[in-house]
């Protein structure tokens, strides 16, 4: 645990806020082609002669090609350094777009949606693996809250502007232009980004398949990289599976809103996780010794939560949903702490595997539940306090994944101390305290 290389300085210097900066507005645009379909899906279809079914099709490929891409990402910014990942970022998310812009068939957009889902697969996890390189530990959970939340402007433009513009220049010249920004931009990547504080890029030696592997199993068996994939795994679906999909038809179909008071109301999502997101990464980038008693504090937070949105009887009034919706909002802000914690218990060259396997949690989450609420609402004839038992499940598997880890990956810090190694973040023992022989089994050195 001592072995672990870092950052020398003892904050971020103003050169490295900037080379933050400048990369996390690849992640502004990334969320913006990600999320920009929101607002096309009617000129989409339209255009391309489809239905909802094969709409949602978009949503599924992306979607399916990020989270499948997660890992891969993570050993590629590790081997090749976060600039070089992320000018590839740029690349395939500008020319998926320009393909977008001009496509007039079904099939050559799905590829266009495609390659721009490659393109914002690789470029969360290289801003972070930028983030570990530039920040030391205590700043790292404030600039990855910044990050999340930085990403909620491309949200936004991606809303009412692009509508604007969709109605008014019209589809292929507003893709087209986007693309092309997108395409632009890595000349200011290639010019201001710097893999580390001294150099400008990083390259990991050429490493065989079999390195890879150990590489991958390593970060894998560290008791802190999978405690930081169920914190993802479990803070952030709810919030997710709201927004992308099921949000907008559980207060028109479920509680009898307007389709206008339901897109209002989603906003409390995008209002609360940009705010909540810098608060809680400042406060936990000064106190990590805090960070998993907030996470588990949340978890029965949002438990309470979804007991009251599927336990209300009736119609659920505003005042209650602004509430519940607030406390689903922190659910991406909370995830956060998973890539704080892969970051703190992997050495340097391996946090951007770890990240990925972390980054992979949330998504997969995102997409059972999402997928199970459709089967559920189907099989119930639109029973949405049926349907959305499946948060609660889900919540449930995570919270006991989050225990087992949390004890297991306390249980390795203590045992690095026993040894008398310095570690990331200094714990109190307690009498549940009771696992070292689990932790000597399942991490040579966290
Ligand atoms: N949980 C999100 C980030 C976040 C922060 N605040 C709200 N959401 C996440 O993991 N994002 C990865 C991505 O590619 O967007």
């Amino acid at each position: 645990m001592s072995s672990r290389p870092t950052t020398t300085t003892s904050s971020g210097s103003l050169r490295s806020w900037l080379i933050w900066l400048t990369a996390a507005f690849v992640y502004v645009l990334a969320v913006f082609h990600r999320t920009s379909l929101g607002v096309a899906g009617l000129d989409a279809a339209e255009r391309f002669g489809v239905g909802s079914a094969a709409l949602s099709a978009f949503t599924v490929l992306q979607v399916g090609v990020y989270a499948a891409m997660q890992v891969p990402t993570g050993l590629l910014v590790d081997r090749f350094g976060p600039r070089r990942v992320l000018l590839g970022a740029l690349t395939f998310l500008g020319l998926g777009q320009v393909l977008l812009a001009v496509a007039h068939t079904y099939a050559l957009a799905l590829i266009a949606r495609g390659v721009l889902g490659l393109g914002d697969a690789l470029t969360f996890v290289s801003v972070l693996r930028l983030a570990a390189n530039h920040f030391p530990g205590r700043q790292y959970m404030l600039v990855t809250a910044l990050t999340g939340a930085l990403g909620f402007v491309g949200n936004l433009a991606a809303t009412l502007p692009l509508a604007l513009l969709l109605a008014g220049p019209g589809w292929t010249p507003t893709f087209l232009i986007a693309g092309l920004v997108t395409l632009a931009f890595t000349v200011v990547v290639t010019l201001r980004v710097r893999d580390t504080p001294t150099s400008r890029t990083t390259a990991a030696p050429t490493a065989s398949a079999t390195e890879v592997l150990a590489q991958l199993r390593a970060a894998l068996r560290i008791p802190g990289t999978r405690l930081g994939f169920w914190t993802h795994f479990t803070t952030p679906f709810g919030q997710n599976a709201m927004v992308l999909l099921w949000g907008v038809p559980f207060l028109v179909d479920g509680q009898g809103y307007s389709a206008t008071v339901a897109s209002s109301l989603l906003v409390v999502f995008v209002i609360g996780a940009m705010v909540g997101g810098p608060v809680l990464g400042g406060f936990v980038g000064r106190r990590p010794e805090l960070r998993m008693p907030l996470v588990v504090g949340y978890l029965a937070a949002t438990g309470v939560t979804w007991a009251v949105l599927l336990g209300w009887p009736g119609q659920l009034p505003v005042g209650v949903l602004i509430p519940a919706f607030a406390v689903l909002s922190l659910g991406g802000p909370f995830s956060m702490v998973g890539f704080a914690l892969a970051r703190d218990y992997n050495p340097l060259p391996r946090v951007g595997t770890a990240t990925g396997i972390v980054n992979v949690g949330g998504f997969v989450a995102t997409m059972v539940v999402s997928l199970l609420i459709g089967v559920l609402l189907e099989a119930t004839g639109g029973n949405y306090r049926i349907a959305f038992l499946t948060m609660v499940v889900v919540l449930a598997l995570g919270a006991w994944r989050i225990g087992v880890w949390w004890l297991r990956a306390r249980a390795a810090v203590f045992a690095a101390e026993d040894r008398g190694e310095s570690v990331p973040v200094r714990l109190r023992r307690h009498r549940w305290d009771t696992g070292h022989i689990v932790a000597e089994r399942t991490s040579a050195s966290v």
